[in-house]
């Protein structure tokens, strides 16, 4: 039996929000995350504007409501309107800058403009917060990583850090699917596999 997890996900796009495309972040998300993990996930799912005190707002909500991890998409480029950074700083315990520079890195790969993207990753209380950029195919590629034409690991993704910080603060243990995301944990933090 795995443990139970609910995951906000947050898409922060002004177009999206207001109709002018339809919103490709939500079902990115949810579709990944559903490959991804053996655990059956309640998703708490919120599609808003680039404005940074609805931002914040919105994640403080989500970790109240019991979310062990929220990933955001979108609003963290150089444009006046990207705030989701700065809003998700502001309501942090702690900063966890390992996340948005694996991210930076894994982008780069693909695209040199990964360099405009400010991502960050903070704790607020026993939920982890994840920006992701905005762009739908970016966030399963930062989420996964990169891997050679024999499916060999290039840049691993963020995600495989993500079930053992969960761990750490106390969260569900999550496990996935290692087609997907081999997540790694120390040995002594791994529980008997199941069956
Ligand atoms: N939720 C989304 N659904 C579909 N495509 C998106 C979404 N968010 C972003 N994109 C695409 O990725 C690009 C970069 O994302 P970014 O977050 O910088 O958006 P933006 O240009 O600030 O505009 P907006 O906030 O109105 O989506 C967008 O120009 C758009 O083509
Ligand atoms: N993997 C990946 N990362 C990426 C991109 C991309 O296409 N793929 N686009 C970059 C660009 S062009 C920008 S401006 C930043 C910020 O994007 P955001 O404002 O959509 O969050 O993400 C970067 N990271």
């Amino acid at each position: 039996m795995h443990d139970a997890v609910r995951i906000g996900i947050v898409s922060i796009s002004d177009r999206a929000s207001s109709g002018a495309y339809v919103d490709q972040g939500l079902p990115a998300l949810q579709d990944w995350l559903g490959r991804a993990l053996h655990n059956p996930v309640t998703f708490d799912a919120r599609l808003i504007p680039d404005e940074q005190d609805l931002i914040s707002a919105t994640l403080v909500e989500l970790v109240d409501a019991g979310c062990s991890l929220v990933l955001t998409t979108g609003g963290t480029g150089p444009a006046l309107r990207d705030v989701t950074p700065e809003a998700t700083l502001a309501i942090a315990d702690k900063e966890m800058p390992g996340f948005g520079e694996q991210m930076r890195q894994i982008s780069l790969r693909f695209v040199p403009t990964a360099i405009l993207s400010r991502q960050v990753a903070v704790i607020r209380g026993q939920s982890l917060i994840i920006n992701l950029p905005g762009q739908p195919k970016a966030i399963a590629q930062t989420l996964e990583g990169l891997r050679d034409a024999d499916g060999q690991s290039l840049v691993p993704g963020i995600f495989a850090a993500v079930p053992y910080c969960i761990d750490l603060l106390g969260g569900p243990y999550l496990e996935t699917r290692s087609e997907v995301c081999a997540a790694f944990r120390p040995k002594n933090a791994q529980r008997p596999a199941a069956g």
